[in-house]
């Protein structure tokens, strides 16, 4: 299908909706954070960004979820652009794990001690220590006033219930956070950078903010929208290469071969994908895998990838 018809790309989104808004039934919403568990399991929302700017949704794409991990592509780059990649890289790794992305196990057994990616709990939270400030709220800040950038909304905000529902029960977070600073690779206060790690997981979108930051990505930083250059290209291909080794926890070369494309999942059911010089993609379907995955989201990618040959491989 040719981009520029895009009553024919309207129709397809809201078919593909409709026929696989039933895969929920395959999967569960997370419960871990005990918020996150009240989302309504069957919901299902598509919205697509090209990178001229054009916006085209179908389904419940205008629904708020939290980004979870998908925030952790957008602390990596403050982080990248404040710092440079050196500095980063000291401090964590650049290869997949094959292990849920919560897990502690590599932490001890690989020397020296750091995480080894971003994309996992324990990178993000050694990343979330890199990002600089006086206070919580400003090196908050520096995440939010990159997305409003990228989105276009100035109202983006953290969702309270959410982030002191993840705050409480983080248990797992907290063991790697303080593993992370016994090691060396955290300084300072590490409730603070926790702190920052539950905020920035929890700020609140839609799958078309969603979208429009992918789009972003999609086009190495260059906004269509404001025509301004937002980062430098170099962060945008890192965070791109990190998406299609690591976006997917341990399904990411499961999701390379059957969708090939550059992506990042959440736990809330959110999915951010990025098809370079092409277009973002933003998804939301709650009731996730046994990865951590939506299973809705990543049908639908699948079909999309297929119906408008996506894969960058
Ligand atoms: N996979 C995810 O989305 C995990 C993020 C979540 N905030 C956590 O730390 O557990």
């Amino acid at each position: 299908m040719d981009l520029t018809d895009h009553s024919g790309l309207q129709q397809l989104l809201e078919d593909m909706i409709r026929d696989t808004a039933g895969e929920a039934e395959k999967g569960e919403v997370a419960s871990y954070i005990p918020e996150l568990a009240r989302q309504e399991k069957h919901m299902l929302g598509i919205s697509v960004c090209l990178v001229d700017g054009t916006l085209l949704s179908a389904g419940d794409a205008n629904h708020s979820f939290t980004l979870q991990s998908i925030s952790k592509i957008f602390s990596l780059m403050v982080a990248l652009c404040e710092h440079g990649p050196d500095y980063v890289f000291q401090r964590v790794g650049k290869e997949p794990t094959g292990d849920p992305f919560n897990s502690i196990i590599k932490l001890e057994t690989i020397k020296p001690h750091k995480p080894l990616n971003p994309m996992i709990n324990a990178g993000a939270i050694a990343v979330a220590g890199m990002i600089p400030g006086a206070s919580v709220e400003e090196r908050l800040d520096k995440i939010l006033q990159l997305l409003r950038k990228m989105s276009g909304n100035p109202d983006l905000r953290v969702n309270e219930k959410v982030y002191q529902s993840e705050k409480q029960t983080a248990d797992r977070n907290r063991a790697l956070a303080y593993f992370l600073k016994d090691s060396g690779i955290l300084q300072g206060d590490v409730e603070e950078t926790l702190d920052l790690y539950f905020r920035h997981c929890s700020i609140d979108m839609t799958t078309v903010e969603v979208a429009r930051l992918a789009a972003v990505l999609a086009a190495d930083g260059y906004d269509a929208r404001s025509r301004e250059q937002l980062f430098p290209r170099e962060v945008a291909r890192i965070c791109k290469t990190f998406m299609i080794t690591c976006g997917m926890y341990n399904a990411s070369g499961e999701f390379a071969i059957d969708v090939g494309i550059p992506a990042k999942s959440g736990v809330a059911g959110g999915i951010m994908a990025a098809v370079p010089q092409r277009m973002g993609i933003g998804v939301f379907g709650p009731a996730l895998d046994d990865k951590g995955n939506s299973v809705a989201g990543v049908k639908v990618l699948e079909k999309l990838s297929d119906r408008l040959d996506l894969s960058v491989f």
